[in-house]
């Protein structure tokens, strides 16, 4: 029995008939589906535990503590979807990209990537390079039954911020300094990684995952012209590249206001929105034909429960009228939040969008 039966005792249907991809879908759903990113990690203290002593990349390969990681929100919270417990640099390092993931601080590469020699390091990834991904994804979907499984990848721009800079970044100096200075050479490192990030994404939705998200998290930083020039070719590549599979895909990025409806032209399905901008006004700028994802402050959490709920309802008015609602954080969860709030959130929206 997967996890999520165990309460009910029920015959689990297939994911493909859940709340979580009805709503991608924009078909009518029994409930509005939830679930959060950064739902498998630090707030959790049996996920501090299982984590103790090995180093999060590490963690990433070990598929028993992939799985582990990524079943625990889902029992904890009845969450409608568990993403797959990894980072976006995986896929990097599984290249032989000399970085790592420092704790406090995020990834930190080597050597950065700042010449044609430098991008001539960045090779193709084979499925062979991540076999425990496709181990573990198969582990995952026996345990997980009806609830469907995330799959996921940072986007071009994204991955290059972390390449480019040698880490984390506030304002992506020499990011920007090679996507204006040497066009050519910039437009060649993001199409790198969009063959990359197809590939990685290719090999976790062929093993199991039901639908993927493109994490462009850092993509507001650019003005929408410089968006559409520079980086939405490498988006679209990334989105066509599995469209074939018909599974639901997920673009977000935090920032994205003023770049919602240029971000719905690289060819998502559900497109994830910060808390900045309400939802109703979120979908006149996206256009139709696409379901929407989000939008509670993940610092609400730390208000007290009717705060939280007066916010959510704020969230859910705003969603009403959409063609397709996937509630979530505007962006990952924090990692000192009370589990609690959590667990409470997805019972109450649950409860107040059951039909
Ligand atoms: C930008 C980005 C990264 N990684 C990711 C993004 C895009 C999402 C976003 O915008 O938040 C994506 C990511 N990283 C992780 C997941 C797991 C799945 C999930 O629960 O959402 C996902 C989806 C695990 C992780 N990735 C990381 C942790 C923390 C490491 C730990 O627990 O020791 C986890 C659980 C490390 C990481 N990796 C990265 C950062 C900024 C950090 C945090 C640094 C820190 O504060 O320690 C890069």
């Amino acid at each position: 029995m997967s996890v999520n039966d165990e309460a009910t005792g029920q015959q689990p249907a297939a994911p493909y008939d859940s709340a979580f991809l009805k709503a991608c879908r924009r078909e009518p759903v029994p409930h509005t589906p939830v679930w959060f990113m950064r739902q498998a990690g630090r707030s959790l203290p049996e996920y501090r535990k299982v984590r103790e002593g090995t180093a999060m990349l590490e963690s990433c390969m070990r598929p028993d503590l992939v799985t582990e990681i990524t079943l625990q929100p889902v029992r904890r919270h009845g969450v409608d979807a568990a993403i797959y417990f990894s980072d976006i640099v995986v896929p990097l390092k599984a290249i032989g990209v000399d970085l790592d993931i420092k704790p406090g601080v995020g990834p930190v590469v080597e050597r950065p990537i700042r010449s044609r020699a430098d991008l001539a390091r960045l090779r193709d990834l084979t499925p062979d390079d991540v076999a425990y991904v496709t181990e573990a994804i198969g582990m995952l979907t026996g345990e997980l039954g009806a609830t469907p499984l995330i799959g996921f990848a940072g986007a071009p721009f994204t991955l290059a911020s972390y390449l480019v800079e040698g880490g984390p970044s506030r304002n992506h100096e020499h990011t920007k300094a090679l996507m204006y200075g040497d066009p050519e050479l910039w437009a060649d490192l993001l199409d790198r990684l969009a063959e990359i990030t197809a590939a990685f994404l290719k090999v976790q939705i062929e093993a199991g995952a039901s639908a993927v998200q493109l994490f462009d998290s850092w993509v507001g930083a650019l003005a929408p012209a410089d968006y559409r020039r520079s980086v939405l070719p490498a988006s679209r590549k990334v989105f066509d590249a599995v469209a074939s599979y018909g599974v639901p895909r997920i673009h977000f990025g935090v920032g994205t206001g003023e770049l919602l409806g240029i971000l719905g032209e690289a060819g998502a399905d559900v497109v994830g929105v910060d808390w900045r901008v309400p939802l109703d006004e979120a979908a006149r700028r996206v256009g139709p034909g696409k379901a929407l994802q989000g939008n509670l402050d993940p610092a609400v959490l730390f208000a007290p429960r009717e705060a939280v709920e007066a916010k959510t309802d704020e969230v859910l008015a705003a969603a009403a009228g959409l063609d397709g609602h996937v509630f979530n954080l505007g962006h990952g969860v924090l990692p000192t939040t009370d589990p609690d709030a959590l667990t409470r959130l997805v019972e109450y929206v649950h409860t107040r969008t059951a039909v």
